[in-house]
């Protein structure tokens, strides 16, 4: 048995789809990930009568496809409404009880400034292109990035807390003339396309997760006041768990890469550092050769994303800056999920659908 399977009890059942959200037109952005609805309404879900059984079925089409797109303005949704929407998505698709939305430990950063509307909210994260700019500077004075390296980019959202988020939704309230677009690579395809018998060994591995930022004891310690963040699991003020390098999705039952590359994962455990480097690379390196693993939003006005970080990597595109005077704004609430694990019994994605992508 693989030892990244933690805990037996953490199994789930896969989900089953009941056609709720049938009458929503939607297209799907390509074969492999991505679901785009071109008119509906948040708003409308979240007054439907039957609300419990339609975002369950939307967090099942979600985890399928690994993100979806609301495309029409959802210019009424307030920040209580993304909340709400959000804290839903991961209570009726099964995240432990216990758990609810996470409080990010950077919400009181300079740099996770207020929403548009001034205030500010410890379940939101805010996404800001000046104060981004602001950090980038201070970040790149201490460590030098390579100008042509965006893959560092790529992450799973809470990956440094021992329960990371589950589902992520981010809200755009404010969009550039041009740029500024996010990308979501699917986990699942990146682990269809490795060799049985390097997928196998995969299977055994955990990684260390932690981000950049609290990688020192004192920006740990002035973050650690945020306790649980989401879950009790989340009192752990370390903000370097460890988690399988391959995750079984609790919604769907499918195999996806985890914490496998990324910028939270700081090394692949009990293997030599040249092996370290050697796998997280090879990833990275499937990850940027196949560009059809990947959806790609070009934000409009008010429209909103929501993915399942289980499943999925994603990436922003930080060119903002190159127009100026532009802004780039969004709101984002993210749910607490499971301890990530890995069941042997699970199948891939292309398995369990039977197909060729
Ligand atoms: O700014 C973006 O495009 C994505 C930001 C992000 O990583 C997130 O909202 O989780
Ligand atoms: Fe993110």
């Amino acid at each position: 048995m693989p030892f990244a399977l933690l805990d037996t009890k953490l199994i789930h059942e896969p989900l089953k789809y009941s056609g709720s959200l049938d009458h929503l037109e939607f297209i799907e952005v390509t074969p492999i990930i991505g679901r785009e609805y071109p008119t509906a309404k948040i708003k409308d879900i979240l007054g439907a009568s039957n609300i419990e059984q339609q975002i369950r079925d939307l967090a099942i089409i979600i985890s399928e496809r690994g993100v979806c797109f609301f495309r029409a303005s959802q210019d009424d949704l307030e920040v209580e409404d993304l909340k709400k929407f959000t804290d839903l998505v991961g209570k009726l698709s099964g995240r432990p009880k216990e758990n609810g939305l996470h409080v990010h430990p950077l919400y009181r950063d300079p740099a996770n400034v207020p929403m548009g509307n001034g205030k500010t909210d410890e379940n939101i994260y805010v996404i800001n292109s000046e104060a981004q700019k602001k950090m980038y500077r201070s970040m790149i004075k201490n460590r030098p990035v390579e100008p042509q390296d965006l893959a560092r980019e790529w992450h799973s959202d809470a990956t440094f807390e021992s329960c990371p988020s589950d589902f992520s939704c981010l809200l755009m309230q404010e969009t550039p003339p041009h740029g500024g677009d996010t990308l979501w690579y699917s986990g699942y395809e990146l682990y269809d396309r490795i060799s049985p018998s390097f997928r196998a060994y995969l299977e055994t591995l955990t990684a260390t997760c932690a981000q950049p930022v609290f990688r020192t004891a004192s920006a740990a310690g002035n973050y650690a006041i945020m306790s649980p963040r989401g879950s009790p699991l989340n009192a752990d003020d370390s903000f370097a768990p460890s988690h399988p390098v391959i995750r079984t999705n609790r919604v769907t039952g499918w195999k996806s890469v985890f914490a496998g590359l990324g910028l939270h994962v700081s090394r692949i455990n009990d293997v030599y550092t040249y092996e370290d480097q050697m796998i997280r690379e090879y990833l990275m390196r499937v990850l940027t050769r196949n560009h059809d693993c990947v959806a790609r939003m070009h934000w409009t006005k008010n429209s909103v994303a929501i993915w399942n970080n289980s499943c999925v990597f994603h990436a922003a595109t930080p060119d903002t800056h190159l127009v100026p005077g532009s802004l780039r704004l969004g709101i984002r609430a993210s749910s607490i999920g499971e301890v990530p694990y890995l069941d042997p019994n699970s199948t891939s994605r292309r398995e369990a659908l039977g197909s060729a992508t």
